[in-house]
């Protein structure tokens, strides 16, 4: 039967763990930029599942490659061979310019990934000696919830309550060259994991510069620079990755979220030979990783970004928000930041994050605070520009009710 939006929130409210405090409002359908809730109201979504539908919600060409590949085989495990992997890892490397690809699930899984392989290749490469490999993470990092991710957060709502710790996880302040030095000194150090734009930091953008001189001083001080582009990457930013804005490349990328589109979880990292290769049979795995269904729906959501030039879409209708929003008084929006279509607004205390998150809801644009009077404001990249304006206005009328 259907359910209204209250019983929704009783029924979350009632059997699930509390882990987020969402928007009161019960989403049963999308399509392209557009959400509708139970009793059929339509609105913009302005969060895309924290850039995981880069592509628009059920793009038709990534749902139709689901349900072929469905209709076929979904999951094999990889103790055999499927038709799918090898010419999803094909075109994938080839695309990115890498030599291996890792098949994950979450973004999370990732990061875990990138971390093990970068340890190893420390202890088998590097010869730094077993076991005293370190990791060094940018104050501000956001790379999932798992006790290595929180272990390596400078956020106590991540990590509070969750000790003891996984050793050997470095924390230095974000965009700072000198910190990264001073740490790079340290020959135990296998790898330094960033975002190229801190996203739940509230789209931190680094100074000009900053990623060529990490890209020079990894390099100098023979440590692993590892990209986390879960976020960043697949056009959100403007470009394919985020790390293109600098032309630099990382020793070992990760992708996730609009890698399928927001069909299913797939994750990927992907390196050179001499990296990858620490990894041996059985050293590392995963039950869905690379299943057939993930690697066929990958495939075309990359294909859509890329046939629908998603990328450079989100680059202009990105700069469209950016100078409209920067006509609402300063007195409202203290700054507008962002690059392509990561975006964020920081609201003056006078109007509560939260409040102004429920009025765009009743006006029909949907959008969550990141942190405290921060508000991420990221559209499918498919937006067009009448649809970015009309968004705008939105946004300009309820700053106006305040
Ligand atoms: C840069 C980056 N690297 C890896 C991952 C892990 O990917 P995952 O394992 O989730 O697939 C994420 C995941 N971010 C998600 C997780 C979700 C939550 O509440 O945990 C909310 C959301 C989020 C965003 F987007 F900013 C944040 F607010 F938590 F930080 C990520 O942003």
């Amino acid at each position: 039967q259907n359910l209204s939006s209250k019983e929704i929130f009783q029924l979350e409210d009632k059997y699930g763990c509390r882990n987020y405090a969402p928007l009161p409002v019960a989403l049963c359908r999308g399509e392209g930029v557009f959400v509708w809730d139970v009793e059929g109201k339509k609105y913009y979504d302005f969060l895309s599942a924290y850039s995981a539908v880069n592509q628009g919600h059920c793009h038709p060409r990534i749902i139709e490659a689901l349900k072929k590949q469905a209709d076929n085989l979904t999951l094999v495990s990889r103790a055999f061979y499927s038709d799918q992997l090898g010419k999803y890892e094909k075109y994938m490397t080839e695309l990115f310019g890498y030599d291996r690809l890792l098949p994950m699930n979450t973004g999370v899984e990732g990061g875990e990934s990138a971390c093990k392989i970068a340890r190893k290749w420390g202890y088998e490469v590097k010869k730094i000696p077993e076991g005293q490999a370190k990791i060094i993470f940018a104050e501000g990092n956001f790379w999932g919830r798992t006790l290595s991710a929180v272990s390596s957060s400078s956020d106590p709502t991540c990590y509070q309550g969750f000790g003891p710790y996984m050793p050997g996880f470095i924390l230095i302040p974000y965009n700072n060259i000198p910190a990264l030095e001073k740490a790079l000194q340290d020959p135990t150090v296998a790898a330094y994991m960033v975002e190229p734009i801190q996203g739940e930091a509230g789209v931190v953008i680094p100074d000009d510069g900053y990623l060529k001189k990490v890209r020079e001083l990894c390099t100098k001080h023979n440590v692993l620079w590892i990209a986390d582009e879960v976020q960043t990457g697949l056009g959100r930013t403007g470009k394919l990755l985020a790390v293109e804005h600098e032309g630099v490349k990382p020793d070992i990328l990760i992708l996730g979220k609009a890698l399928s589109g927001g069909v299913l979880p797939v994750s990927a990292v992907l390196t050179s030979n001499d990296i990858m290769d620490v990894i041996k049979p059985g050293t590392h795995g995963s039950t869905y990783g690379g299943n057939p269904l993930a690697c066929a729906v990958a495939t075309e959501a990359i294909k859509v970004l890329l046939d629908e030039k998603l990328s450079e879409n989100a680059e202009r209708m990105g700069k469209i928000l950016r100078e409209e929003l920067s006509q609402i008084p300063k007195t409202q929006i203290r700054t507008v930041r962002g690059r392509g279509l990561m975006c964020a607004i920081v609201v003056d205390d006078s109007i509560p994050a939260s409040e102004l998150c429920l009025r765009l809801r009743d006006n029909g644009l949907l959008a969550k605070p990141t942190h405290g009077q921060t508000v991420r404001l990221a559209p499918p990249l498919v937006i067009t520009e009448a649809q970015i304006r009309d968004g705008a206005d939105i946004i300009r009328n309820v700053f106006q009710s305040f």
